[in-house]
């Protein structure tokens, strides 16, 4: 890092900038920030290729920003007045629902990016009202207007229809081609305010996010409320209540950067010598340690996993490999939880939990490919609420940990609230879907004379098997899914096991509906027989609830000899059959002695109800 010569030339409180950028996923938040840094000078023609804010390879090629980054930009506008932005990039998700609440409580102003093709989707309105909600003053830009497809008026009548803003003034940019970007930055110093905080006030700070760093430790990227945070200071992170010396400050800009100091209303990074990120839980409040009692930053909240799955190498030698890579793994990310599970049919591995199904993907992905390792993930599942003839309630995340109908009084389940955006010619595809999903109507309104907002009242359970691709593919692509956390309501819920020649494949024992548990056992054994290949003897594959066994299937034996196709004696090339052969079977995990592909275990994901 390199120490900041500049740091006293740069401008004063009145002159500072901080604002998100809110879209939907793929409307050109990313890219428009690059374009922002560039048009600053903060990227040179060797950056250009990365969309900077979006470090991970992951993210890079699945184009999806999972980590709030900030960074640091100094413009001069056209008065000749230097002024300091504060950019906070946010992801774009609802799995992270909550990392954007706090980004953008740590802004003055918000850009709402809206696709001048697409229109205003149902992220965009749930990240407006957070951003109303907190007071943000809000500049609506219509992006990709180089399209054929923008359609800019359309727009600009859907943010006015829908969000309820003025978009006479909205900005018009294509982030690709850089037209337009100028008169943004100047949109930005003339309309967004600059912060209100008190740099003589005790010292508060909020956490916006932090990540591990190899050699330095934990870095906490926050903004500075009130007061100055400089190295040195003794802090105290409130919601842990452990206390740390700043050894560092600084920004990214976007190298890192340090700084002698950060002063109210500037966002930047703290190094403290942590060495867990649990520790600089993001929404949290950092006060001087010398303070005694102050009160917390408001809307902090603990990290709820609401989806969790076991994760097995296909391989049994790698368990200490996974155990090291998870290790690593939430070194970075704290929002993973994981401990040991036992599988009678995968072995040994870990339930981990996750905040959605995205993040339950990426983290899969990140680990196979970063750690190099061969992995069978289960169905996923969500936590139950158990409550036992004698009073006791359990929470159970895990199917094949669900009590025996016997014992059990009341089963309730976790509710989302999903508003579903959509053009009305779906609607009745739509609406099929959520009944069949178990889904209560709450509200349906029409939003502009085509397009309908559907409020539903859907179990998360139902939602985390496949419903968004379902979603997608009966409405053309059009519909968009938004959702809150809601109740727990009680539920007549049985688990269904699958049973492999006889055998229970616990990995695969999944929770239903009672009145749905025999379409469900019917159409599992018909996806499994789909997914199981041929093997040398007939396969039974059957599906029960208790000892009820309610639908069967039967993959027929084949018998294979791959050596069969050569008739000479040529050893190079029979070892290249066998090795491929092999190479074929890398993803099979064996149980008994019938031998199940990964993609079995997320056959309930292909149901069609
Ligand atoms: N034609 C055109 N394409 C654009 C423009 N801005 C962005 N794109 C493209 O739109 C796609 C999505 O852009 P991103 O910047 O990754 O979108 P994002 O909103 O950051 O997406 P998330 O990171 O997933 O939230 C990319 O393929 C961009 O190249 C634009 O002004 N014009």
């Amino acid at each position: 890092m390199s120490t900041d010569a500049e740091s006293s030339k740069l401008p004063v409180r009145e002159h500072i900038r901080s604002f998100c950028i809110i879209a939907h996923i793929d409307h050109g938040k990313s890219t428009l920030a690059d374009r922002l840094m560039e048009h600053t000078g903060l990227l040179g023609e060797r950056d250009k290729t990365a969309q900077y804010l979006d470090r991970m390879d992951i993210e890079r090629e699945r184009g999806i920003t999972i980590k709030a980054q900030a960074v640091r930009m100094n413009y001069e506008a056209d008065d000749g007045t230097v002024y300091q932005l504060d950019l906070i990039d946010t992801p774009g998700h609802v799995d992270f629902n909550y990392e954007v609440s706090r980004s953008l409580a740590a802004c003055d102003g918000v850009l709402l990016v809206v696709d001048a093709a697409q229109g205003v989707e149902a992220q965009t309105l749930a990240n407006v009202y957070l951003a109303l909600d907190a007071d943000l003053e809000i500049i609506p830009v219509i992006n990709k207007i180089d399209l054929p497809s923008a359609d800019v008026d359309n727009a600009k009548a859907e943010i006015e229809e829908m969000v309820g803003l003025d978009a006479s003034q909205a900005i018009c940019v294509s982030a690709k081609t850089g037209q337009g970007i100028d008169e943004l930055l100047e949109a930005i110093v003339t309309y967004l305010p600059a912060p209100k905080a008190d740099p003589e006030g005790p010292v508060k700070a909020l956490i916006i996010d932090s990540w591990w760093d190899n050699y330095r430790g934990v870095i906490s990227l926050v903004r500075v409320m009130s007061g100055t945070m400089r190295a040195k200071q003794e802090v105290r992170f409130m919601a842990t209540d452990k206390r740390y010396d700043i050894l560092e400050t600084g920004v990214f800009a976007p190298e890192p950067r340090k700084l002698d100091k950060l002063e109210a209303g500037e966002v930047g990074f703290l190094i403290c010598n942590i060495k867990d990120v649990v520790d600089s839980k993001v929404g949290d409040t950092i006060v001087l340690a010398s303070d005694g009692e102050s009160d917390p930053l408001p809307g902090f909240q603990e990290v709820q996993q609401m989806v969790f799955a076991g994760v097995f190498p296909t391989d049994s030698n790698q368990y200490a490999d996974l155990r090291d890579a998870l290790g690593k793994l939430t070194l970075n990310d704290a929002s993973v939880t994981w401990e040991p599970e036992t599988s009678d049919a995968l072995g040994f591995g870990f339930r981990l939990g996750f905040l959605g199904l995205l993040h339950m993907e990426i983290i899969q992905e990140r680990l196979e490919r970063e750690y190099n390792l061969d992995l069978i993930t289960t169905a996923p599942s969500v936590k139950f609420r158990i409550t036992h003839n004698d009073g006791t309630v359990e929470i159970v995340d895990n199917p094949a940990r669900f009590p025996d109908t016997g014992d059990i009084q009341m089963i309730e389940e976790p509710m989302i609230i999903g508003r579903i955006q959509l053009p009305e010619d779906y609607l009745g595809p739509v609406i099929k879907l959520c009944q069949e999903r178990r889904g209560i109507q709450q509200d349906l309104t029409y939003m502009t004379t085509t397009r309908v907002q559907l409020t539903y009242e859907l179990p998360l359970a139902e939602v985390v098997f496949g419903f968004y691709d379902q979603l997608k593919s009966c409405s053309r692509g059009y519909a968009s899914l938004d959702y809150d956390h809601g109740e727990y309501r009680r539920a007549n819920l049985v688990r269904l096991d699958l049973m492999v020649n006889g055998e229970k494949v616990d990995a695969l024992s999944l929770i239903t509906h009672k009145d749905n548990s025999f379409f469900r056992g019917r159409d599992l054994c018909v996806k499994m027989k789909e997914e199981i290949p041929r093997q040398q003897f007939e396969v039974a594959i059957q599906a029960a609830v208790g000892s009820r066994i309610i639908a069967r299937t039967t993959v027929k034996a084949l018998r294979k000899n791959v050596l069969a196709k050569c008739y000479g004696g040529d050893a190079s090339r029979k070892r290249k059959l066998l090795e491929k052969q092999k190479k074929g079977k890398k993803r099979l995990k064996a149980v008994g002695n019938v031998e199940i592909p990964q993609g079995a275990f997320h056959a309930i994901l292909k149901l069609d109800q």
